[in-house]
C-alpha cells in the first residue's frame, strides 16, 4: 500500500475560510504567496461561505417569493381581490440556486486559476501548532506554514441532541432550502432569526407551520414590545407552542414526531419536516484553534482585539468564528479591517462595533440597532422613549397597517439615540437613517427637526417616533 507522505508548504499568507475571508485577497497581495483553504458549505460543498450559499442570499430570495404569496391576505383590506393561484416551489428553488450556484462556481474557478500567486486548497484545515496547519485534501494531508494566518472559518448550525437521531426529515438551514417540495407540515424548533424567517417562507408558500419555543415569546432578544408584536402576529399565522421543552423525537412514517413538555403537561406534535433552528456555534473547535495557541472566549469564539488580532502574533480572526454578532455586514467590515492591517501593518485600523444593526426578514419585518428599552433602563442612566404606530401616519393609513411601529430610545438630557426598533413593512430601510444618526452622533432633535421628511412617505413613522421623545422641543 502506498504510504501518504504529508507535504509541507510555506506561504506568506494563509486564509482559512472562503466566506468573508475570500474577499481579502485581491491584486494588492500580488507580491505574496497566498493559500486560501475552504471545506465548502451546504449540500453541494459550495465555494463562497454561508451568506452566499445557505444564508442571507438564498433566504432573502425565498422571503421575497413568500412576501408575494402572502400579499393577497393584505390586499383584501384595500379593496383589491388577489388570489394565490399556485406556488411553483421547484421553480423557485431553481431560480434561487440557478443564480447562486453559478456565482459560487465562478468564484471557485477564479480562485483556482485567477491569480498566479494564489492557491486554493479544498478540505478541512486544523491547526497542528502556532501558524502551522494540516489540510485534509482529496489528494491527502497537506501541511502549511505561514507568516500570517487569517481564521475566517465561520460557524455551523446546532442540532439538539434529542433531534440528532430522529432521521432524515430533520433539517437545518444548511439543507432545508433545497427540499424537493414544500412540506405539508413543518415543525420549527427555535424562535430566533432562522426560525422566524423560515417559518414565514414555508408558511407563506403553503406549509402548515408549528413553531416550538422555550420562552413565552418569539424573538426574545428583541425589545420587549417588538417581541410581543411578532409573537401576536405569529399566533395568528402559525401553531405556536411556547413554553415547551423538547424532550423526545423519533422518526415516524412520513416525518418526525416530537414530544414536548409544557404548562399543560406532555404533548406530541408530528411534522413531515423538522427544522432545527436553535442557534449556531463558532467553528473554532473544528479548526482546532487551541492547538494553534489561539485563546478562546468563554463561549468558544476565537478571542480578538480591536484590530482583529488573536493571541498569536501574525494570526487574525474575523466573522462568525470570533464575532459576538454573527452577521454578514459585521464579518465584511472585519474582513476589511484585516485586509488593511495585513497590507499596512505600520498604520493599523480598528474595528468599529458601535451601532451594529440587524434585521429579521420575517413577517412582520423587524429591524433594530443599539439598546432595547429594557437594556437602556438597566444601564441606569436617564432614558426617554418615543414610539409611533404605522397606523398613525398617512402612509400607514394608506396601507391599512395595524401592527407596525417604530420606537426610539434616547438620553433625554443629550438627545443622544441609544437604540431604535422598527416592526412592520420596510422596517430595515426605515431603520437605516437611525443607524446613521447613531453612527455619526446625530442627536434626536437635530435629526427630527434639522431635515425635511418626505410627506406622506412611510419614513414619517421615524420622524414621529423621534418627535414623540419627551425632549425640550422649543
Ligand atoms: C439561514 C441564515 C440566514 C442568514 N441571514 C443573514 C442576513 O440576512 N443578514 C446577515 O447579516 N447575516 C445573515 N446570516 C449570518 C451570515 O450568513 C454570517 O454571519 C456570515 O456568513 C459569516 O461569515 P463568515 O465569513 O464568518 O463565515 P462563512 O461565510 O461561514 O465562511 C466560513 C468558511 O469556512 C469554511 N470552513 C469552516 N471550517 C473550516 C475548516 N476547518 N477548514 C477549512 N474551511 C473551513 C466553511 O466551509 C466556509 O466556507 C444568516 C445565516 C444563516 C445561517
Ligand atoms: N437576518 C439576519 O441577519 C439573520 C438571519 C438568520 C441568521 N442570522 C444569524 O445566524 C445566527 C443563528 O440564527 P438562529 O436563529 O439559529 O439562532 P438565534 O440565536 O437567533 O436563535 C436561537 C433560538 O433557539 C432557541 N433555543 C436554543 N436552544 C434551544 C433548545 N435546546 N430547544 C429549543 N430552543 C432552543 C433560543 O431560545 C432561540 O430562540 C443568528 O444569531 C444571527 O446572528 C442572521
Amino acid at each position: 500500500m502506498d504510504q501518504v507522505v504529508a507535504q509541507s508548504r510555506r506561504y506568506d499568507v494563509v486564509v482559512l475560510g472562503a466566506g468573508s475571508g475570500n474577499s481579502i485577497v485581491d491584486e494588492r497581495f500580488a507580491d505574496r504567496r497566498v493559500a486560501i483553504v475552504d471545506q465548502g458549505v451546504g449540500p453541494r460543498g459550495s465555494f463562497g461561505g454561508t451568506c452566499l450559499n445557505v444564508g442571507c442570499i438564498p433566504t432573502k430570495m425565498l422571503v421575497h417569493s413568500a412576501d408575494l404569496a402572502e400579499s393577497p391576505a393584505h390586499a383584501q383590506a384595500l379593496g383589491v381581490g388577489l388570489e394565490l393561484r399556485s406556488v411553483d416551489w421547484p421553480g423557485i428553488v431553481d431560480r434561487v440556486f440557478g443564480r447562486i450556484d453559478a456565482i459560487a462556481d465562478a468564484g471557485r474557478a477564479w480562485r483556482v486559476s485567477g491569480m498566479a500567486n494564489v492557491e486554493l486548497l479544498e478540505g478541512r484545515a486544523r491547526f497542528v501548532g502556532p501558524k502551522r496547519l494540516e489540510v485534509a485534501t482529496a489528494e491527502g494531508p497537506v501541511t502549511l506554514e505561514a507568516e500570517q494566518v487569517v481564521v475566517a472559518v465561520g460557524s455551523r448550525p446546532v442540532v439538539p441532541a434529542v433531534l440528532a437521531e430522529a432521521g432524515p426529515a430533520v433539517h437545518t438551514s444548511d439543507t432545508i432550502l433545497r427540499l424537493p417540495e414544500v412540506p405539508e407540515h413543518l415543525v420549527v424548533v427555535g424562535t430566533g432569526f432562522v426560525a422566524c424567517e423560515l417559518a414565514h417562507v414555508f408558511g407563506s408558500l403553503g406549509a402548515a407551520v408549528t413553531v416550538v419555543g422555550r420562552g413565552d415569546r418569539v424573538l426574545r432578544a428583541e425589545d420587549d414590545e417588538v417581541s410581543r408584536r411578532v409573537t401576536e402576529a405569529f399566533g395568528r399565522r402559525f401553531d405556536l407552542r411556547l413554553q415547551r421543552k423538547l424532550v423526545g423525537a423519533r422518526a415516524v412514517r412520513g416525518g418526525v414526531e416530537l414530544e414536548l413538555e409544557g404548562p399543560k403537561g406532555s404533548e406530541l406534535v408530528a411534522g413531515n419536516v423538522v427544522l432545527a433552528a436553535v442557534g449556531r456555534v463558532p467553528n473554532a473547535d473544528l479548526v482546532e484553534a487551541s492547538a494553534g495557541g489561539l485563546a478562546l472566549t468563554p463561549d468558544g469564539r476565537i478571542q480578538v482585539d480591536d484590530q482583529q488580532r488573536t493571541s498569536v502574533p501574525g494570526v487574525y480572526a474575523l466573522g462568525d468564528v470570533s464575532s459576538p454578532f454573527m452577521l454578514k455586514h459585521v464579518a465584511n467590515h472585519e474582513a476589511r479591517v484585516v485586509q488593511h492591517n495585513l497590507l499596512h501593518p505600520d498604520r493599523p485600523v480598528r474595528t468599529n462595533h458601535r451601532a451594529v444593526p440587524h434585521a429579521v426578514f420575517t413577517s412582520p419585518r423587524v429591524a433594530a440597532v443599539g439598546l432595547t428599552e429594557r437594556e437602556a433602563r438597566a444601564a441606569g442612566g436617564p432614558v426617554a422613549v418615543g414610539q409611533q404606530e404605522y397606523a398613525g401616519v398617512a402612509y400607514g393609513w394608506a396601507m391599512e397597517e395595524t401592527e407596525g411601529f417604530a420606537k426610539v430610545v434616547a438620553n433625554p438630557e443629550t438627545g443622544q439615540i441609544l437604540g431604535a426598533h422598527v416592526v412592520g413593512p420596510q422596517a430595515p430601510q426605515l431603520l437605516q437613517p437611525l443607524v446613521q444618526a447613531m453612527a455619526f452622533g446625530l442627536d434626536a432633535k437635530s435629526m427630527a427637526r434639522g431635515q425635511y421628511w418626505i410627506h406622506p412617505a412611510l419614513s414619517e413613522v421615524v420622524e414621529n417616533a423621534l418627535l414623540a421623545l419627551p425632549l425640550d422641543w422649543e
